[in-house]
């Protein structure tokens, strides 16, 4: 049941959370509602837009650089100011907003904490509640935690990273707040109530109002953002630009519009992202329909290598081209517990990766685990200042590259690695946990989509296996049934592995797994 606020209009959930109504007040509604109302039939027209595309990839056509857009890759020109704790994120490291690990990630000694509402988190109404609280409770200096189980104390150290919200992409509704009936979008809900409580407050403690914008898909969706922050600092009187955001370029037809989106965000963006593991999901998802581009093992798709390679090489040049910063991504390899050696792999890995992303110009790169940062802030100790702005590669991959598949094995083991991933991992969501450690690697929104994608794919196209057999529906429903009987019983389980399935057997590609399985989540 719903409680209808002093603004008839606007219906908000109640929420078990203690001190909610402290985020949801009566002026930051009113700024939702607001944002909801400029801005909402747009949101629906970008999301039509990008069904209408993938009606065009699905006919033969490839993503390219767009002809209309050809002055603004030739011009010259650069994005806005970039404030002073910016100019050094060799290390940023990604999360949870509950108080634990915004602590944890906050003291961790990385330069930069993004605490994430889109790929780490399944979005409860309470975990959003709690998270944008905790958020407060950062700029207030109050932010502390008692560990109910062990009796641990957690407080702020006294360097604590700087703090960015990634809110959610333009895809997820929230629908425990409506305005006449409609669900307000999840990244406007997240954005909004973020700017409007804190905004001042990090201002004035010589931070920001700092973001990273997930999932775009083209330059219009970052006209959106724009505009939206334009209102946004308007509305709190202040200066233009203030705002400063970094968007991923993690789908495919975005990384044909990298200097599009810095041009369309120019006051406000001080770099871009390589989110390779959206970017893969996208990459399959967006042309799902072409034989010719069937996937090896996920873990063969790496970031040296064919397309991945290619935009992360042109996302730094056309970064640094702009003044802008041109950011690495996230090694899904996390430390493994109680066993050395494998903890010892998994970080020359992680160290790998950083070294790649290091050395071939980026400023500064992610990790999902404290434990990881010393590593990373290792590899990034090589820049010879506190980013590398002023290096360009010295070969920029053209759309031939860009779109060059990896080649590699396609087994048994890998589909059902997919499955399992796939299926805990969504059980894990609809219990509330947007991260887990799934057989010593990351797991996430992100990651999962790539498990359910790359089956329905070889599903769709009877993918033939490096063992001679193709991968049919009685293949996948034999591996299914076997993984499903291996994994541990947990909560959601039945729920997840019926999502799963459906969605690796549906003939058309679900545009997100987050979608039919947001219905199910309190
Ligand atoms: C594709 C993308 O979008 S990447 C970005 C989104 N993904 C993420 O942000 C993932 C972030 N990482 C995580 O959520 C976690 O590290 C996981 C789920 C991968 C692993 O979790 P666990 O196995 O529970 O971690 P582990 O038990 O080793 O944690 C040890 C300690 O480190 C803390 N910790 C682990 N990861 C993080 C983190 N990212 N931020 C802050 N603290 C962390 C834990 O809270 C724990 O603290 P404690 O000792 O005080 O209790
Ligand atoms: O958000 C990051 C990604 O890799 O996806
Ligand atoms: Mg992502």
């Amino acid at each position: 049941m719903s409680t209808v606020l002093e603004r008839p209009r606007v219906a908000v959930a109640p929420s078990g959370v203690a001190g909610a109504e402290e985020i949801l007040t009566a002026d930051a509604l009113e700024f939702l509602t607001e944002l909801h109302e400029r801005f909402e039939a747009r949101r629906q027209s970008l999301l039509a837009a990008r069904a209408e595309r993938q009606r065009k990839f699905d006919g033969g056509d490839l993503p390219d650089f767009a002809q209309a857009t050809a002055d603004i890759r030739s011009g010259e020109w650069r994005v806005g100011e970039i404030p002073a704790d910016l100019l050094d994120r060799r290390v940023e490291i990604t999360g949870p907003t509950n108080a634990k690990m915004v602590i944890n990630a906050l003291n961790s000694g990385a330069r930069v904490f993004m605490a994430d509402f889109e790929d780490a988190t399944a979005p409860t109404w309470d975990e959003l509640l709690q998270g944008q609280l905790n958020l407060r409770a950062r700029w207030q200096g109050r932010l502390g935690f008692t560990d109910p189980g062990t009796g641990k104390d957690y407080r702020l150290g006294d360097t604590p990273a700087v703090l960015k919200v990634r809110p959610r992409g333009w895809h997820l509704d929230e629908r425990h707040l409506t305005v006449d009936g409609v669900a307000i979008s999840g990244g406007l809900f997240d954005f909004g109530l973020y700017f409007w409580h804190n905004a001042r407050a990090a201002l004035a403690a010589g931070s920001g109002p700092y973001f990273y914008l997930p999932k775009l898909e083209s330059r219009f969706e970052a006209e959106l953002w724009s505009e939206v922050f334009a209102i946004a600092e308007a509305k709190l009187r202040l200066p233009r630009g203030t705002i400063k955001a970094t968007v991923l370029i993690e789908t495919l037809p975005a990384a044909f519009e990298m200097d599009e989106i810095l041009f369309a965000l120019k006051e406000n963006i001080v770099g871009l992202n390589c989110g390779r593991w959206d970017y893969i999901f996208s990459a399959i998802k967006r042309l799902g329909n072409r034989p010719d581009r069937l996937t090896p093992d996920r873990s063969a798709m790496t970031m040296d290598k064919a397309f991945l390679a290619a935009y992360s090489l042109r996302l730094i040049d056309t970064c640094h081209r702009r003044g802008a910063f041109a950011m690495g991504g996230m090694s899904a390899f996390i430390p493994v517990k109680g066993d050395e050696a494998a903890n010892q792999a998994a970080m020359d890995k992680v160290r790998q990766d950083k070294l790649r992303e290091v050395g071939n110009g980026h400023d500064g790169t992610w990790v999902a685990h404290p434990a990881l940062v010393p590593v990373a802030m290792d590899a990034f100790a090589q820049m010879s200042g506190p980013n590398q702005l002023d290096r360009r590669p010295e070969r920029v991959p053209g759309r031939d590259e860009m779109l060059q598949m990896h080649t590699g094995p396609r087994t048994e083991a890998g589909a059902r690695e997919n499955i399992r991933v796939g299926v805990q991992y969504m059980a894990a969501w609809l219990s509330g946990r947007g991260a887990v450690p799934l057989y010593n690697l990351m797991e996430d929104a992100a990651t999962a989509e790539i498990c359910r994608t790359q089956l329905w794919q070889w599903l769709r196209f009877k993918a033939p296996l490096d063992d001679g057999r193709t991968f049919d529906r009685g293949l996948f429903e034999q591996l299914f049934d076997e993984e499903l009987a291996a994994i541990p019983d947990q909560p959601n389980l039945s729920e997840a592995a019926g999502l799963f399935r459906n969605m690796v057997l549906d003939e058309r590609c679900e545009e997100f797994l987050t979608l039919p399985a947001y219905p199910l989540l309190p």
